[in-house]
């Protein structure tokens, strides 16, 4: 029987463990703050930063909300993020991406206050990681070692197989399947665009993490009996329904499932643990900037 990895309920219990540590801060004074910052009229980043949102109402963080026009100066979002920075109630800032054409993405990354990055996009961040002494894990890549924590996969000696190289997800993820760690210690391939024969390199994997952002392009073919399928992909196709679209995954799951031994369901699988690591790291910027000392699960 496949089991199926469910990321709702996983990010469930994420939160209702981060509770204590929020009660902690609490008793000493302090009540974490999480800006969120978007420049973009994309439907789904707007769905995804107002959901962040809400899970922050939800846990008792606080949440700030700067929308700028997306016709704007790139220098108004350089500006915010300065403002961001100094602020003291702010103690983590996402810039929701992808950011428009006119802002140099890379200014960005570096613009963030690396204390406050809770994304872990900072190139310090970044360094930080591959070192293996990581500040803030991204929140993806750190979602689905929870998930696989939480569903007892094994990682160590594991062959796994991230397909894409986004920064977001592919490159993190990787460097994290590497480290000489739990959850780690597993034998990494990174697959993309320009991979000769991928089906040759999922066929070997007892852990597939799906994140090239084509949708259903794995099949049960490709896949080795009983691997652990991680669906990353978030894709809206065209479809008769009330919103005129659905979501698909970059994994077959119909045909997939048939193989895997687990697999991940978009929706409800690694995008709601994306949100709960964000508030993770928030809750950990927080403790850190303040002193305080939380004890994260
Ligand atoms: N600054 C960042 N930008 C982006 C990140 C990120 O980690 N930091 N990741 C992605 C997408 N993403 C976060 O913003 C994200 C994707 C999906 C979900 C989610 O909860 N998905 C739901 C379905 C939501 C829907 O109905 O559309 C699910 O899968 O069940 C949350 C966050 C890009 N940008």
């Amino acid at each position: 029987m496949t089991e199926l990895i469910d990321g709702n309920a996983v990010a469930e219990q994420i939160r209702t463990d981060l509770q204590d540590s929020i009660e902690t801060l609490a008793d000493a004074g302090v009540r974490p703050g999480l800006a969120t910052v978007l420049m973009s009229d994309d439907p789904a980043s707007e769905t995804y930063v107002s959901m962040k949102q809400r899970d922050c109402e939800e846990v008792g963080i606080e949440g700030i909300h700067v929308e700028i026009d997306e016709d704007a100066p790139a220098q108004e979002l350089y500006d915010t993020i300065d403002d961001l920075n100094a602020d003291p109630e702010v103690h983590g800032i996402l810039v929701q991406m992808p950011v428009v054409e006119q802002v140099d993405k890379r200014r960005v990354l570096r613009s963030v206050d690396p204390e406050k990055d809770v994304d872990g996009f900072h190139p310090e961040n970044v360094g930080r990681l591959v070192a293996g002494d990581a500040r803030f894990k991204p929140c993806t890549p750190h979602g689905i070692q929870k998930l696989l924590e939480h569903h007892g996969v094994e990682t160590e000696g594991a062959e796994a197989v991230v397909v894409g190289r986004s920064d977001i997800v592919g490159k993190p993820m990787a460097n994290l399947f590497v480290q000489k760690e739990p959850l780690g210690n597993a034998t990494t391939t990174v697959c993309h665009s320009r991979t000769a024969d991928l089906a040759a390199h999922t066929r070997e994997a007892d852990i597939v993490v799906a994140a090239a952002g084509v949708p259903e392009m794995i099949d049960g073919e490709m896949l080795k009996e009983g691997a652990t399928v991680i669906d990353v992909g978030i894709n809206r196709v065209d479809a008769d329904t009330e919103k005129g679209y659905e979501l698909v995954g970059d994994v077959d799951f119909e045909s997939a499932k048939e193989t895997a031994g687990a697999i991940t369901p978009v929706p409800g699988g690694v995008g709601p643990m994306t949100r709960a690591m964000l508030l993770y790291n928030t809750v950990k910027a927080a403790g850190a900037q303040q002193g305080v000392d939380v004890e994260l699960p």
